[in-house]
Order: structure tokens, then C-alpha cells, then sequence
């Protein structure tokens, strides 16, 4: 596919496919401009009302106590802006990531709203509210390497979007000291979940290095020293 003036020109055999699917492209002076299907955006749109809905009434623990949604929204524009993921279902998760964990909402209800794909993607990324604090962090280290590459991007997104909120205003009564340990905290799943998204991982590596965290470039349980290089 050749870039040109910021829209692809495709080779005729794909232009004439897509003649075919007029909700997927619309032509700009012999260009395919290419868009998500009608349908996708209005997926997308039906998910973001729920999860607004569902954290109508929630604010974050930062000083101007920011509307909650804020988070969720973070979360998938992350995913779309900065990781390139087109995937509608791994977007919906990310929207709807918190809802589970934080409101009153099952994970039959979003099956029944969005289907199997975006609920196992929520089952996924949900904390278990009966364990402890201590048990709920290491459990989230335990479990990063084994969910699916979906979860993961969303985990990834995730823990992007808190740090970046935490270097911008900490939540209130954070010491600087917990601020670092959940950096210190979120290196070790995110090194559970490396090799999923290199951009994604890069702005990870990025911001944890504005708190002196090093994240290494590869899972550290693969790195051995006798491995070839
Ligand atoms: N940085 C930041 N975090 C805030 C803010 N408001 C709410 N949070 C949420 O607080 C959680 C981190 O705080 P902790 O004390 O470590 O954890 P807890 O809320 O789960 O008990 C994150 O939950 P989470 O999304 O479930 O993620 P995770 O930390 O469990 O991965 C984050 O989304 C805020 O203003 N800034």
C-alpha cells in the first residue's frame, strides 16, 4: 500500500474490493481513504456511553477529582493513538476495563451487551475484590505472563495511563514513597507483559525512567546468560 498526501492509494485489485464495502472507504481525488465500518464506530460509542454510565458517579483520587471516565477513556485512546491497535473488541475492553472491579456491573452483563470476546478481555484484566491488597498486587504480577495478547495490551495501557497520572498530580495523601512503590510495583507486571506492544513498552520505559525505574527491553526470565545473543 503506497502513502500518499496523507491517504493511501491503493493497488486496483484492493480498490476494486473495496468498491464492494462502501461503509469501510469513501475515494478523495482517486485515493481510498479507508475508515472503520459505520458499525465498529458505533460499537464503540454504545460501550463508551455504558462505561460512562457505570462511572457516572465515580471521580479519581487526585486532588480536583477528575471525572472517572477520564481513566477508561485514557486507557483506549492509548491503545488506539499510541499503540496502533484497530482491534474494536481490545478498544471496548479498555473502555470498559474498570467497570467489573469498580461498579456494580457482571460480566454477564457485558456479554449480554458486547459480547463473549470483550468479557473474557474484562474477566481478564479484573482484580478479585475478596483479596487483600497485598494479595490482589502480587496476584496481578502472578497473572500478567498468562492472560491473552488482548489483556495484555490493556494491562499495558493501563499501567501507562496511571503512571502518567501519577508523575502529573499523585492522588491525594500519596507520599512520594508510594508513588515510587507502585512504579516499583508496576515494573514487575509489566515485565510479565513485555513483548506485546514495543511502543506501548517504550513509553513505559520512558516515564518509569522519570522515577529512576529501569524496565529491561526484554522479559528478564528469558534473558540467560548463556543465551546467544
Ligand atoms: N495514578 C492514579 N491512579 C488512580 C487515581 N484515581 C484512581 N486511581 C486508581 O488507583 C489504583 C491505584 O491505587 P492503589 O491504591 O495502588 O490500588 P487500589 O485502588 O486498587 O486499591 C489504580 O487502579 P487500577 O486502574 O485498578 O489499576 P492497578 O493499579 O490495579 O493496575 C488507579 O486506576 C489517580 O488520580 N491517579
Amino acid at each position: 500500500m503506497e502513502e500518499q498526501e496523507g491517504c493511501y492509494k491503493l493497488p486496483a485489485v484492493e480498490r476494486n474490493a473495496l468498491l464492494n464495502r462502501p461503509d469501510f472507504c469513501h475515494f478523495n481525488g482517486g485515493h481510498a481513504v479507508l475508515e472503520k465500518s459505520p458499525n465498529d464506530l458505533a460499537l464503540l460509542l454504545r460501550t463508551l456511553q455504558f462505561a460512562t454510565l457505570k462511572h457516572s458517579t465515580q471521580r479519581r483520587k487526585d486532588p480536583e477529582k477528575t471525572p472517572y471516565i477520564n481513566h477508561p477513556i485514557g486507557v483506549a485512546n492509548i491503545l488506539a493513538s499510541e499503540g496502533g491497535v484497530t482491534d474494536v473488541a481490545v478498544l471496548q475492553g479498555a473502555l470498559l476495563h474498570d467497570t467489573v472491579e469498580d461498579t456494580n456491573t457482571t460480566l454477564d452483563e457485558i456479554e449480554n451487551h458486547f459480547g463473549a470476546s470483550v468479557r473474557r478481555i474484562v474477566e481478564e484484566v479484573t482484580d478479585n475484590k475478596a483479596l487483600s491488597y497485598d494479595e490482589r498486587k502480587r496476584h496481578q504480577i502472578a497473572r500478567a505472563p498468562f492472560v491473552s495478547y488482548e489483556a495484555k495490551l490493556v494491562k499495558l495501557a493501563d499501567k501507562l495511563h496511571n503512571l502518567r497520572d501519577l508523575l502529573r498530580c499523585a492522588p491525594e495523601g500519596w507520599s512520594p514513597e508510594r508513588v515510587l512503590t507502585y512504579f516499583e510495583w508496576a515494573k514487575k507486571v509489566v515485565e510479565g507483559l513485555l513483548g506485546t506492544n514495543l511502543d506501548l513498552e517504550e513509553a513505559i520505559r520512558l516515564v518509569m525512567a522519570r522515577k529512576g525505574v529501569v524496565l529491561p527491553s526484554d522479559r528478564p526470565s528469558l534473558l540467560r546468560d548463556d543465551s546467544p545473543l
